[in-house]
């Protein structure tokens, strides 16, 4: 089969898109993860597969697979404003507000005059059973009312939270200093993580601005991570680290958070805006 694709980043997010909305498409795990090889593929750290919605005022679907394993994944930040910008470039809506379901959520996105995207990422889930995360015998560390968890064998203690995939922030002095690499590899493998966890590492720079790194699920270190970004900024406002609104700088690029989650309750969506750009077109044979 010959399949055509476009590349694009977003903060250095990498993606392979693919458009699905005419003819229905199905990829074997084999084949995402040949269009994920830096090497023998395309490269990039997330697939996502664009469709058209059933669903009454909802415009499209998006499925999101790892590059590196295959796996379907719920959410990507990242990928949800490249998606939006692949819509609207290609003549697919002619709409700068466009809402697109993902496996277990409607996300709302706008297409600013700049060029970013802003995305309404929904409320994130503390709930520990749908992170999910099992604390079963562990003490937490409260901190203004929020849990910080040791981890066994991973040497750090962990906000948990879910933005529809799971994540678990926590807070280092220096992120180019921090071992991100092995400490991030037993984070995201860890036992108490059922189905895995994106492992955040947070350095707080002031109440409104962080810098953040992100040993992704599946992925391993991306150049920026965008509900990884969500999760980490949560979590940053409810230790009381941080105000609701915050500029998060991660390897590839900048993005603004804003959570008013303290003053509209825990229910609040999390907005999320920042760059998402095409970077090539091609064609690949699997
Ligand atoms: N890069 C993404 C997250 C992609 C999915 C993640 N690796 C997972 O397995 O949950 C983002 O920008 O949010």
């Amino acid at each position: 089969m010959n399949l055509r694709f476009t590349k694009m980043q977003g903060a250095g997010n990498d993606f392979v898109v693919i458009d699905a909305t005419s003819a229905p498409l199905q990829l074997s795990a084999e084949q995402i993860r040949v269009l994920g090889d830096r090497r023998f593929g395309v490269g990039c750290d997330q697939i996502l597969v664009i469709e058209r919605s059933h669903t009454p005022d909802v415009d499209f679907r998006y499925r999101i697979f790892n590059g590196s394993s295959g796996a379907e994944v719920e959410h990507c930040g990242n990928g949800s404003r490249c998606f939006v910008r692949y819509v609207v470039d290609k003549g697919l809506t002619d709409k700068r507000s466009v809402r697109v379901e993902t496996v277990n959520a409607i996300l709302t996105l706008h297409l600013r005059d700049d060029g970013r995207v802003t995305v309404d990422m929904g409320a994130p889930v503390f709930d520990l059973a749908r992170v999910p995360f099992d604390p079963h015998g562990l003490n937490p560390r409260e901190l203004n009312g929020f849990a910080l968890w040791p981890l066994e064998g991973a040497d750090c203690e962990v906000a948990v939270l879910s933005m529809g995939n799971p994540h678990a922030v926590q807070r280092v002095d220096d992120v180019d200093r921090a071992p991100v690499l092995q400490r991030g590899a037993l984070v995201e493998a860890h036992a108490r993580f059922a189905r895995k966890v994106n492992a955040g590492f947070l350095q707080i720079l002031s109440r409104n601005e962080v810098r953040l790194r992100v040993f992704e699920r599946d992925a391993g270190e991306t150049l920026a991570c965008g509900t990884g970004a969500c999760a980490a900024v949560v979590a940053g406002i409810r230790l009381g680290w941080l105000d609701e609104s915050v500029e998060v700088h991660a390897r590839g690029g900048d993005l603004k958070i804003e959570w008013a989650g303290l003053t509209q309750g825990l229910h609040a969506p999390v907005l999320m805006t920042g760059p998402a750009q095409s970077v090539f077109e091609g064609e690949i044979s699997l």
